[in-house]
C-alpha cells in the first residue's frame, strides 16, 4: 500500500516480446513500458510495440519511453500506437514534454545533490516523476540503485521509484521511499529485453505484501 492507502503500482519497464507483456499483465503489472531508444538493448521497433499492445488485456497502461527523440519520431509513435502515458528519459525541457498535449511523466536522474522539489516546479506539466539512478552517459536502464535517501518524503506529485530494482531489495525500497510506483527492467530480466515469467512474478509478489 503506498501513502494515500492505495496498492503500490507496478511498471514493468523494457518489454520487447508479446508474451513478456502478457506475462507481465497476469501477474500484475499496471503498466508495461516501451523503450523508442534505438541505442538501448531494449529497444523496439513500431511494428514490434503494436503487437506488444495488441496483446495486451484492458487496464494496463502502455508508456512510450523516449530519451531526447525528434519530436516527429514521438509523433509517429502517437499516431501509430495506443499510448497511454510518454516517459521522457532525457533532457527535454518542459516545453518540449508539454507540445505533445500527452499525459507524461518526467525522469529524475538522481545523483547527491538532487532537489526533488525543484525537479517537480521545473516540470509542472508532468503527471509523476520518476526517479532512476544517475550513471554518466548512461539514459536508463543501468541496473543500479540510487541513495533514496536523496528523496524527500512530503511530495507534489506522485513519484514512482526505479534503479536496480529486484524481488530481493523492492520491499526495503517501498517501505523506505513510500513511492506511489515501482518501476523494473533488469532485476525481471533473464537477458537485456527477454523478461522472465517468474521473476516478474516474484517481484510483484514482494510489492503486493510489503508491510509498512
Ligand atoms: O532500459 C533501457 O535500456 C533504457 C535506455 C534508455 C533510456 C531508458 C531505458 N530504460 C528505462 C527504464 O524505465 C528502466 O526501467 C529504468 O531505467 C530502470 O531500469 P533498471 O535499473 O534496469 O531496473
Amino acid at each position: 500500500m503506498n501513502p494515500s492507502g492505495a496498492r503500490t503500482r507496478v511498471k514493468i519497464c523494457g518489454i520487447t516480446r508479446p508474451e513478456d507483456a502478457v506475462a507481465a499483465a497476469a501477474a500484475g503489472a499496471d503498466a508495461i513500458g516501451l523503450v523508442f531508444y534505438p541505442a538501448s538493448p531494449r529497444a523496439v521497433s513500431i511494428e514490434q510495440a503494436a503487437a506488444i499492445c495488441a496483446a495486451l488485456p484492458p487496464f494496463v497502461s502502455r508508456v512510450a519511453l523516449f530519451a531526447n527523440a525528434a519530436s516527429a519520431e514521438i509523433r509517429t509513435v502517437l499516431e501509430q500506437l495506443p499510448i497511454d502515458l510518454l516517459q521522457f528519459h532525457g533532457e527535454e525541457t518542459a516545453a518540449e514534454c508539454d507540445r505533445y498535449g500527452h499525459a507524461y511523466i518526467k525522469v529524475a536522474r538522481v545523483q547527491p545533490g538532487f532537489d526533488l522539489d525543484l525537479f517537480n516546479c521545473r516540470y509542472p506539466g508532468a503527471c509523476g516523476i520518476l526517479a532512476d539512478t544517475y550513471q554518466s552517459g548512461v539514459q536508463g536502464g543501468t541496473g543500479a540503485t540510487f541513495d533514496w535517501s536523496l528523496l524527500p518524503q512530503q511530495r507534489r506529485k506522485p513519484l514512482i521509484l526505479a534503479g536496480g530494482l529486484n524481488a530481493a531489495n523492492v520491499a526495503a525500497a517501498i517501505r523506505q521511499v513510500r513511492p506511489y510506483g515501482v518501476d523494473v527492467s533488469g532485476g525481471v530480466e533473464a537477458d537485456k529485453g527477454i523478461k522472465d515469467a517468474a521473476r516478474i512474478t516474484e517481484f510483484i509478489h514482494e510489492v503486493d505484501n510489503v508491510e509498512r
